[in-house]
């Protein structure tokens, strides 16, 4: 018998902690089993999985549909170019007749940015030579949507691609349908966007 006027207190003490680690050794997971526990399949199909279903606040869950391996491939170089002259000719489509300083900064920073992160090295130092050769216009829609063009030419006439008749631009890529002109970008405000 010890003469320690503390031991029931320890003992206690150390019953309940012996007791908590059993407890808690259930809910841990062993950093080696970690990996290959989360895969994707497994959030989709473990219904444990926090994430495995979502309920919108009836009894019904609703769970989310597998993920297939033909919905992440990863684009092509070619598909990411259409792509990109695809927003480049529409943003040059809607650009104002009388834009603003700053939408003309805009335009050319727009430009220079894309040959510095386009991601495609060839593309990129391609682009650069061709704006170096070829100085943004960006002074009326006219101006940016004829330069655009005649660069996209050159990029074509680079790739052996037929050459696209200029006079036809705003035909191919005309100004969006937009309801009371909402998307008109003439009475646009100089907001800056600190970054
Ligand atoms: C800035 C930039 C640089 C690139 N550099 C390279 C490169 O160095 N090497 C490379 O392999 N690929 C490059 N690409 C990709 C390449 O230009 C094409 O996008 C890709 O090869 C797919 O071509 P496509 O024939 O489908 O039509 P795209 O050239 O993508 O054109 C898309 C559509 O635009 C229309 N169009 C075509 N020419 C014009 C024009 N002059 N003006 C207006 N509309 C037009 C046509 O309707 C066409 O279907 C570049 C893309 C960009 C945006």
């Amino acid at each position: 018998m010890s003469d320690n006027p503390l031991t029931p207190l320890i003992n206690t003490f150390t019953s309940i902690s012996r007791s908590l680690q059993t407890h808690l050794s259930r809910f841990l997971i062993a950093p080696d089993s970690a990996t290959t526990d989360l895969t994707v399949s497994s959030l989709t199909t473990n219904p444990l999985h926090p994430l495995s279903s979502v309920s919108l606040g009836t009894d019904t869950p609703v769970t989310a549909p597998p993920i297939k391996e033909k919905e992440v491939k990863p684009l092509t170089k070619e598909e990411f170019g259409r792509a990109t002259w695809t927003l480049l000719h529409t943003i040059a489509a809607q650009y104002p007749d009388q834009p603003t300083r700053q939408q003309r900064r805009d335009a050319k920073e727009l430009m220079a940015i894309l040959s510095r992160m386009y991601p495609c090295k060839e593309c990129q130092d391609h682009f650069k030579e061709i704006l170096k050769a070829n100085p943004v216009q960006a002074g009326s829609q006219e101006e940016l949507s004829q330069w655009l063009c005649h660069v996209h030419n050159v990029v074509n006439r680079s790739l052996g691609k037929l050459i696209f008749p200029c006079q036809r631009v705003n035909a191919r890529w005309g100004k969006f349908d937009c309801k009371d002109r909402s998307c008109d970008l003439d009475n646009t405000s100089e907001i800056d966007i600190k970054l």
